[in-house]
């Protein structure tokens, strides 16, 4: 029988096991504060920052929203960050992705102040994840960690396939994977669009994880039996539904059902565990910030 992981139950344990460290910084004088920022109006971003802001609640973080008009010459996005930086109810923020054509992302990471970078993007949290010494773990990989970890999932010596190289997920996984450690010890594979013969890459592994951003690239024919899936994708396709689309992963779920040990489903895999684990790392900002020490899962 082919498991199919539950990451909204995952993610849920997760923030039930944070609320203990919030209630001790908030005991501190310091409950935990954040922030996303929003430049311009993209539907799956304000889709997005409603769901953390919903999170946040629930686990008794404070959160805190800042829009940036999407025309808006790049320097107000920056001024909305230099203010970020200096609040001290913020201990952590994100500047949703993307961002309007004219501004580039990466001159935005950089002035976000890297303790308060709780998606982990800054080039000093990437230096230091790449070292061995991750600050911040980027939401996504730390997810596909924890989920991995919690189907029993040993990933040491397992042959791991990422399809997918971008900076969010691809790159920061595949550092997280090879890691001495624990949740490491894998072998690492990674494809991307120029891969040659993608299909012979994702048959030799024990373990694939989907994040190229094209829907339903990864399909049963691709896998040999007993692979264990991780589905990344979040691709919203025009379908008539009552919200004018459906949501599919990178994955053909259907026919990588049949050969899979294990899979994510989307929704309800993932992207739960993307927003747990911005929690967790918005709780770790605080702890940092304040000098108080907490358990985290
Ligand atoms: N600075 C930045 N940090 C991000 O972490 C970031 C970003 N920009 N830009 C966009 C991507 C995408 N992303 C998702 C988070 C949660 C779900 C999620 O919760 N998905 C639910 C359903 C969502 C729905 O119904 O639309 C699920 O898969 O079950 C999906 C996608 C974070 N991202």
């Amino acid at each position: 029988m082919t498991e199919i992981i539950d990451g909204n139950a995952v993610a849920s344990e997760i923030r039930d096991d944070l609320t203990a460290a919030i209630e001790t910084l908030a005991d501190a004088g310091s409950r935990p504060g954040l922030a996303t920022v929003l430049m311009g109006d993209d539907p799956a971003s304000q889709t997005y920052v409603n769901m953390k802001q919903r999170d946040c609640e629930e686990v008794g973080i404070e959160s805190h929203h800042v829009d940036v008009d999407g025309d808006a010459p790049p320097e107000e996005l920056y001024d909305a960050i230099a203010d970020l930086n200096e609040d001290s109810e913020v201990h952590g923020y994100i500047v949703q992705a993307p961002v309007p054509d004219h501004v580039d992302y990466r001159d935005v990471i950089r002035r976000v102040d890297p303790i308060k970078d709780v998606d982990g993007f800054h080039p000093e949290n990437v230096g230091r994840l790449v070292a061995g010494d991750a600050r911040f773990r980027p939401c996504t990989p730390h997810g596909v960690q924890k989920l991995l970890e919690s189907a029993d999932i040993d990933t040491e010596g397992k042959d791991v396939t990422i399809v997918g190289r971008s900076d969010i997920v691809g790159k920061p996984l595949a550092n997280l994977l090879i890691q001495k450690a624990d949740d490491g010890n894998a072998t690492v594979t990674v494809c991307h669009s120029r891969t040659d013969d993608l299909a012979a890459k994702t048959r030799s592994a024990d373990i694939v994880v989907a994040a190229a951003g094209v829907p339903e690239l990864v399909d049963g024919s691709m896998l040999e039996d007993g692979t264990v899936v991780i589905d990344v994708g979040v691709n919203r396709v025009d379908a008539d539904t009552d919200k004018g689309y459906e949501l599919v992963g990178d994955v053909e779920f259907e026919s990588a059902k049949e050969k899979a040990s294990a899979i994510t489903p989307v929704p309800g895999g993932v992207g739960p565990m993307t927003r747990a684990m911005l929690l967790y790392n918005t709780v770790k900002a605080a702890s940092l910030q304040r000098d108080v020490d907490v358990e985290l899962p």
